[in-house]
């Protein structure tokens, strides 16, 4: 009998908000949530969630531990990654707003973001925001979802690839002082999927199903590629052609 397919979504785990992501995940039927410190842990999970945090501290510890080219490595692959709030910032590939010296930058994602956008951690704030056609319908869930913006960054450009998933309009005043009406606050292109509110502090699993079923469209998309390449040829190595008489038996 065919055994029930498990998902291994990982959860980088250096810094920042892990195991809200982790709890979250543990919700969902069919998913096995890893926490990745390791590059061993990276290459068995086929997709990783970037949590909020630090943007600067996280790129410094995983500067340390070597993990900055195994996880170039992955996204090469093409597998799929969830930045929320410092992720975003780590997969973009332009940010503003920089501590002094830069920070290593995954990149990736085509797309400017200035980081702190909305303000200290004093100024963060939670509010309900229309909920794009691609989330998942959930029981008791209506047609917002509530966004938890902490030191949050926004999306101040995005590049044409980019599908923006949710927007914040901003007030008056903000509007006035930053020249523009909204700003995008969860984007995503291609296996890459990026938010500047955190979904992982709230009980509403939508955003992470919506990432598990970005990964299992991976995963099955890869199994099908596996399926449809050539099997190789055991001859190939001789050079020549096989000796293969057509009038041998099948059994
Ligand atoms: N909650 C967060 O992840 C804040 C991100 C923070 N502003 C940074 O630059 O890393």
């Amino acid at each position: 009998m065919a055994q029930p397919q498990v998902t291994r979504v990982g959860v980088l785990a250096l810094q920042g908000s892990f195991r809200e992501h982790m709890t979250l995940l543990r919700r969902i039927p069919g998913v096995e949530p890893v926490e990745v410190r390791t590059k061993e842990e990276l290459q068995s999970v086929a997709g990783l969630i970037i949590p909020g945090g630090e943007s600067t501290t996280m790129a410094l510890v995983a500067e340390r531990w070597g993990l900055i080219p195994e996880l170039r490595a992955f996204a090469a692959e093409q597998r799929p990654i969830w930045g929320t709030c410092a992720g975003l910032i780590f997969l973009a590939n332009r940010a503003s707003g920089m501590k002094e010296g830069g920070q290593a930058l995954l990149g990736g994602l085509d797309c400017m973001v200035q980081r702190n956008f909305f303000g200290a951690q004093i100024n963060s704030f939670e509010t309900q925001l229309p909920a794009p056609a691609c989330l998942p319908a959930a029981d008791g869930e209506g047609p917002t979802f509530r966004a938890v913006f902490i030191r949050a960054p926004a999306i101040i450009e995005a590049g044409p690839g980019v599908e923006v998933l949710a927007e914040y309009q901003l007030t008056e005043e903000e509007a006035a002082a930053q020249g523009r009406g909204s700003v995008a606050v969860a984007v995503r292109s291609g296996p890459l999927m990026a938010t500047a509110f955190h979904p992982e502090l709230t009980q509403d699993a939508r955003w992470h199903e919506l990432f598990v079923q970005m990964v299992q469209q991976h995963v099955a998309a890869a199994a099908a590629a596996v399926a449809a390449a050539p099997a190789p040829d055991p001859f190939a190595k001789l050079g020549r052609a096989p000796n293969r008489p057509a009038d041998l038996p099948v059994y």
